[in-house]
């Protein structure tokens, strides 16, 4: 097993009395999809938001590799690899899709634009934007203004622009809620390329069944703001206590 790419350790926020995530130690690596799974309430999200920095730990430590991100606000996590889909500030929604992702990739390789950049970079550069757009499926939007895209492809220019900064931690926080069911496959096959590649960890957040089933390696189980299961998705969801507390119902909610 290398070297866990992002470690939570007790992680732990209260709101008041009531201790949201508690205590919540787990390493993911790199090549590894984990999908978060539990009932509603049960921390999924808050979970999130600390990894990511949007709420700060009342107690516990993040770790990206070998750095301590705990104090770390949401932007210097983000360059420092962690990439979460609605941390996307940088959409311009007169722009082009194309020229969207030319600038994500711009502000990932810290290079400009100006007339006195080499021509070879410029042209890498683009190289670049190009793959992602046609990633994402959205050759055909390249030149319409991002605010004009459809929900399902502005969701796939989200991927695409997250990709585009090559993030090392991609975090999905139901990345299909409110798609039609024909525009959900290829915002899932944005995340199967994403997973397919060795260095990158994935964590997604996820209630529909089939998602989970499709993506994850490994499942981890959040009930009330604990680490209730964590393993193979074969094993997890036969564990009678995981099938207990939230896979019965859940199967038949979302069967
Ligand atoms: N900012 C906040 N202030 C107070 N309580 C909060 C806050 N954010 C979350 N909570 C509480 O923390 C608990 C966990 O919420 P969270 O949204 O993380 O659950 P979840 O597992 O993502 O649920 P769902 O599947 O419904 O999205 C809930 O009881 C919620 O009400």
């Amino acid at each position: 097993m290398p070297q866990p790419s992002l470690m939570t350790s007790d992680l732990t926020i209260r709101f008041g009395g009531h201790v949201a995530v508690n205590q919540v130690t787990c390493a993911f690596h790199p090549g590894e999809t984990t999908v978060i799974v539990g009932p509603n309430g049960a921390g999924k999200t808050t979970y999130f938001n600390l990894i990511s920095g949007q709420l700060p730990a009342t107690s516990g430590t993040v770790h990206l590799g070998d750095t301590d991100i705990t104090s770390m606000s949401p932007s210097s996590r983000a360059r420092h690899g962690i990439g979460r889909a609605f941390q996307l500030t940088n959409l311009f929604p007169q722009l082009s899709v194309l020229e969207n992702i030319r600038l994500a990739v711009q502000a990932r390789s810290g290079a400009g634009w100006g007339l006195f950049r080499p021509a070879h970079k410029l042209t890498q550069l683009k190289q670049s934007a190009e793959k992602y757009l046609a990633a994402a499926q959205l050759e055909d939007k390249a030149y319409m203004p991002a605010s004009a895209l459809p929900h399902g492809g502005q969701r796939k220019l989200e991927v695409a622009l997250l990709m585009a900064m090559e993030p090392k931690i991609y975090m999905f926080d139901e990345p299909t809620a409110g798609m039609s069911l024909d525009q959900a496959p290829a915002v899932l096959d944005l995340i199967a390329q994403i997973k397919a590649d060795p260095d990158k960890t994935v964590l997604l957040v996820e209630h529909k069944m089939d998602v989970v089933r499709a993506l994850a390696d490994r499942i981890i189980v959040l009930h009330n703001g604990e680490l209730l299961a964590d393993g193979a998705p074969a094993e997890v969801m036969a564990s009678q206590i995981v099938r207990d507390v939230y896979l019965g119902s859940a199967t038949e909610e979302t069967a």
